[in-house]
């Protein structure tokens, strides 16, 4: 199975299926899904040694887990739920920007003396007191929630497994609280609820996964390399500018603190007329205003589709943990 192919998992519907098409399309990989929107596999034009899987969110994970895919995009908030042991299972090689979204505890807006955790633990005493039963809190990240309660010492507490509109418990009275994810708070704050000042769980975005487990042929690596290494290409073209500068021949100045102070390179050498530099894009004015200064006829600033570098440290992050 030394020539098995690559198999990358991408969302096939919801909030984050839109995206990731968009991601892998800017790094010039474009996903082909075979006979139309119902076909769940797919590949990527111009790599035959890749497989796409279209999966939901929750079942890239599961797929990741097993050694099903090698590569996938999901949420953080999913992997860290269905997988205790994230880190030994798969190494999370980059955020993508996209799904952010925090896995939260809320509680009704009406409870205006409970703020934090640790009064969970007087509304648990007193629910006992007063009804003689268990203060429940509904979710479907149990995992999570157990974890972060206990490190909260919250143990008086059962939870109510919940399947979607988890928002509606508490008014429903099927649970006091919730644990849930919230993006914009419009659901939160439709439900009259209020997350707790120390209730943010974690702060999750969708990122690119790779499997541990799965059989990572040196085709399969041969893949993955091609795919990063256009990844980084792109992240590296977006999030910076090149700059190029006509100088004036005779007039003398540091040039090395100019580069230090915006953190410039010169990815092209020096030569004595015209200097071509690669700055983050947050330092570009700055850097133009220093080359005005020492007498630059001229300078313009242009963004880049790719930068390709030798060095790739995502992908060899990647293969280190690989072996
Ligand atoms: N506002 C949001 N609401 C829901 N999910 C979001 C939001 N913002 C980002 N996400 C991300 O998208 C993931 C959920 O995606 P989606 O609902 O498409 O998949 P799923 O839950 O696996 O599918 P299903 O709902 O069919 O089980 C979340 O776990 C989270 O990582
Ligand atoms: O903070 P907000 O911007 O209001 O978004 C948060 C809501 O969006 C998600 O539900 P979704 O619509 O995906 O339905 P689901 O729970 O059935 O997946 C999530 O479960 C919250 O209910
Ligand atoms: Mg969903």
């Amino acid at each position: 199975m030394s020539d098995a192919p690559l198999i990358l998992a991408v969302p096939s519907k919801g909030r984050l299926q839109e995206n990731a098409s968009a991601f892998f399309g800017r790094a010039g990989l474009t996903l082909a899904q075979g006979r139309g929107a119902r076909d769940y596999r797919g590949t990527l034009a111009g790599l035959p040694g890749v497989e796409i899987l279209f999966l939901s969110a929750s079942e890239i994970v599961a797929q990741l887990a097993s050694g099903g895919a090698h590569l996938g995009v999901t949420g953080e908030d999913l992997v860290r739920e269905a997988l205790p042991d994230a880190d030994a299972l798969v190494e999370f090689l980059t955020p993508l920007g996209f799904g952010h979204a925090n896995v939260v505890v809320a509680v009704p807006q009406a409870w205006i003396d409970v703020r934090t955790m640790a009064d969970l633990d007087e509304v648990a005493e007193d629910l006992r007191a007063r009804h003689g039963r268990k203060m429940r809190v509904a979710t479907k990240y149990v995992n999570l929630t157990r974890r972060f309660f206990a490190d909260a010492g919250v143990t008086d507490y059962r939870i109510v497994e919940s399947l979607g509109a988890t928002e509606g418990a508490p008014g429903s009275g099927t649970a006091e609280l919730i644990v849930d994810i919230t993006t914009t708070g419009a659901t939160l704050a439709a439900n009259a609820l209020k997350v707790l000042d120390d209730g943010v769980m974690l702060r999750s975005e969708a990122n690119l996964v790779a499997s541990v487990r799965a059989d990572w042929s040196p085709a399969a690596r041969d893949a993955a390399r091609t795919i990063l290494t256009r990844i980084s290409a792109e992240e590296a073209a977006r999030t910076t500018r090149e700059v190029r500068a006509c100088l004036e021949p005779a007039r003398p100045f540091d040039l090395d603190a100019i580069l230090e102070r915006h953190g410039a390179t010169l990815p092209y050498g020096v030569s004595e007329r015209e200097l071509t530099l690669r700055v983050a894009k947050a330092n570009v004015f700055g850097l133009v205003d220093d080359l005005m200064a020492v007498g630059a006829l001229d300078v313009s600033v242009r963004a880049l589709d790719y930068v390709f570098r030798p060095a790739n440290p995502v992908l060899d992050r990647l293969l280190g943990r690989l072996g």
